[in-house]
C-alpha cells in the first residue's frame, strides 16, 4: 500500500513583546517555519488562551522568545514558564523540540542568559533543543552587520534593537537569522516525525 504523504510538522512560536521589537522577530520565526514547510503559529504568552495553550500542547516544536530583561526573560514570559508547571510535572512536552531567540537593547546585554534560561526551560520540560546552527557573522575584516548571526550566537538567536527605536529599527540581519531558526526547527521537526515513524514502521 502506498504510504500517505507526512503531515506538514507544527511549529509554535510562544512570545512576549513588551514594545514590538521581539514580535517582529517572532513574526520572522513563524515565517521561516511556514517558508520551509511547517503549520506555524503566534502565541503572546502574556494573553496565552485555552485554545492557545492546547495549541502548544499538540505542537511538534515551540519557539520560545523573549526581550532581555535583567539578563534573563522578561517577567512575563517568567509567568508563562511557571504556569507550565502541571505540564512540567506530566511530561506533557516532552521530546519535542525546543529552540530560542531574545532581543535586547545592548550588544551583549547579558541575551546569554536568557538563551540558557530557555535551555534550561526546555530541558525541565523533556524537550530536546535546536541550537542556531550558523557560523558568527561580523567577525572579521571582510564581514559587516549584514552578516547572518552578525552577534555571534550559537545556542540560539540574538538581536539588538535600540531602546529608543521603533519596530522599524529592527535590524534586518536580525530578523533574517530568527526567520534561519524558525525554518531549522521546521525542517528538524520534519526530520524526527520522519524518523519516529520509520521506528514505528519497523517494530
Ligand atoms: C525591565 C527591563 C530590563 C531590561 N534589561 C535589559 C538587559 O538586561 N540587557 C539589555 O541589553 N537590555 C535590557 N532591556 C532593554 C530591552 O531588552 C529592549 O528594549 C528590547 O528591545 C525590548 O523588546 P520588546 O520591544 O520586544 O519589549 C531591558 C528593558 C526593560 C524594560
Amino acid at each position: 500500500m502506498p504510504e500517505s504523504p507526512a503531515p506538514a510538522p507544527s511549529v509554535a512560536i510562544a512570545f512576549h513583546s513588551g514594545h514590538g521589537h521581539t514580535a517582529v522577530l517572532a513574526e520572522a520565526a513563524r515565517r521561516g517555519a511556514a517558508v520551509a514547510g511547517a503549520n506555524a503559529i503566534l502565541v503572546p504568552v502574556d494573553t496565552i488562551t485555552e485554545r492557545q495553550w492546547r495549541q502548544l500542547d499538540d505542537a511538534d516544536a515551540i519557539v520560545f522568545g523573549s526581550p532581555t530583561h535583567m539578563g534573563s526573560a522578561s517577567a512575563a514570559f517568567h509567568t508563562f514558564a511557571e504556569a507550565t508547571s502541571r505540564r512540567f510535572a506530566e511530561g506533557r512536552w516532552a521530546d519535542k523540540l525546543a529552540a530560542g531567540f531574545t532581543n535586547s537593547a545592548s550588544k551583549y546585554g547579558d541575551k546569554a542568559g536568557t538563551l540558557a534560561f530557555f535551555a534550561t526551560f526546555a530541558a525541565q520540560h523533556r524537550m530536546l533543543w535546536v541550537s542556531l546552527g550558523l557560523a558568527p557573522g561580523w567577525n572579521s575584516t571582510t564581514a559587516t552587520e549584514n552578516d547572518l548571526n552578525r552577534l555571534g550566537f550559537w545556542g540560539g538567536a540574538g538581536a539588538q534593537t535600540p531602546v529608543d527605536g521603533g519596530i522599524e529599527t529592527v535590524h534586518p540581519s536580525d530578523i533574517a537569522t530568527v526567520e534561519h531558526l524558525g525554518g531549522r526547527v521546521a525542517r528538524q521537526a520534519a526530520l524526527v516525525a520522519a524518523g519516529r515513524r520509520a521506528v514505528r514502521l519497523t517494530s
